[in-house]
């Protein structure tokens, strides 16, 4: 991969969180990882295992403990107050309740143009402003005077959506853009997310504990567990043939989408529709909850909960490695291939 590839190369990310009485809680523990120019990359892992950490410290909104953030070769941590204020618009972010993470007091069209103001964008905002709104499927008439009270949970994450783009980003931090939205309405933001990949060449880092929906919208996808990287492979690739016990657990314990036999089966309640897919049952379930990120075991932090751990895992930490070009796997004992 040449530099040039790379849009986001994080390396070694460390982020701790002070708690009372003690040692700091070491939320993302050594996490690396690249995005590529217009590619998408999930990160997936259940809750508590440092997804979000990792997006705010990417987006620089909490400063890591530890690391790089390179963005377009440019170290974030490092870089002068000012030189960082004007990356900022390339690098934007939605998050998971748009509702409020919209100001309820102001009108739709004057939301979009928040960042135009912040980063004084000469002015007339209009025309920018109802392209964004257009952009994302909104009609600004219809919706530029409104208020976000008065929006669908989607439209209001079409709004946040809109915001972003205003700003022409090349990299959107998606942290569980569709988790706090009706299952219908999942699958309208999930298309909408990737056809705006496409057609404004966007890199995004997509968020979410939902196995099926990052399956839906990445190229590359990584699992965390307990603040480190466990696998990181084409999604294809992942999904049909992990290597990670932990990634296999994962998938056997979610309904994932197959194509519809010809028969045509129904989507199951709770899953997420797609037109052409339906959800598959699993059988098996992740034994246990994770362990504190405050006593994190020794060796391989998911020994304690893998079926295939032996001595070796927990007297030496497994580091992340190639199995196979692209794929690799943070494991003594990995699946066969
Ligand atoms: N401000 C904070 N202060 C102390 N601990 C925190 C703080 N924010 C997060 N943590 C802890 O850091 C760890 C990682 O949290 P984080 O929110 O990054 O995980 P996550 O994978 O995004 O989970 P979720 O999907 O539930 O948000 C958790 O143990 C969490 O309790």
């Amino acid at each position: 991969m040449t530099t040039s590839e790379v849009l986001l190369r994080v390396r070694d990310l460390a982020v701790d969180y002070r708690v009372p009485g003690g040692a700091p809680l070491r939320a993302v523990d050594g996490v690396s990882f690249t995005v590529r120019r217009g590619e998408t990359l999930g990160l997936v892992g259940e809750s508590g295992c440092g997804k979000s950490s990792t997006a705010r410290a990417v987006m620089m909104l909490r400063r890591p403990t530890g690391g790089r953030i390179e963005f377009d070769g440019q170290d974030l941590a490092r870089l002068p107050a000012r030189q960082l204020r004007r990356l900022r618009p390339q690098l934007q972010m939605i998050f998971q309740d748009p509702a409020s993470s919209l100001n309820p007091r102001r009108t739709v069209a004057a939301i979009v143009a928040e960042g135009l103001a912040a980063h004084r964008h000469p002015r007339p905002w209009t025309r920018l402003v109802d392209d964004a709104l257009s952009a994302v499927g909104l009609d600004p008439e219809a919706v530029g005077h409104r208020r976000p009270t008065e929006l669908s949970g989607g439209q209001c994450q079409r709004v946040a959506l809109a915001r972003a783009l205003v700003l022409a980003p090349a990299l959107v931090v998606c942290d569980e853009p569709v988790s706090a939205l009706d299952v219908s309405v999942q699958a309208q933001i999930l298309n909408l997310l990737e056809d705006t990949r496409r057609r404004h060449r966007l890199s995004l880092l997509f968020i979410a504990h939902d196995l099926a929906v990052v399956k839906q919208v990445s190229d590359r996808v990584g699992v965390m567990y307990l603040g480190r990287i466990c696998e990181l492979a084409p999604a294809e690739q992942l999904y049909r043939q992990p290597r990670h016990p932990y990634t296999r657990a994962l998938l056997d314990a979610v309904p994932l989408l197959e194509p519809v036999p010809p028969s045509g089966a129904i989507a199951a309640p709770g899953s997420i529709a797609v037109p052409g897919t339906v959800p598959t049952p699993g059988t098996a379930s992740t034994p246990g909850e994770p362990p504190s990120p405050l006593r994190p075991p020794s060796g391989c932090r998911f020994r304690t909960r893998c079926d295939r751990a032996r001595d070796r895992c927990a007297e030496e930490t497994p580091p992340l490695h190639p199995v196979t070009e692209d794929h690799q796997v943070a494991c003594h004992y990995p699946l066969p291939g």
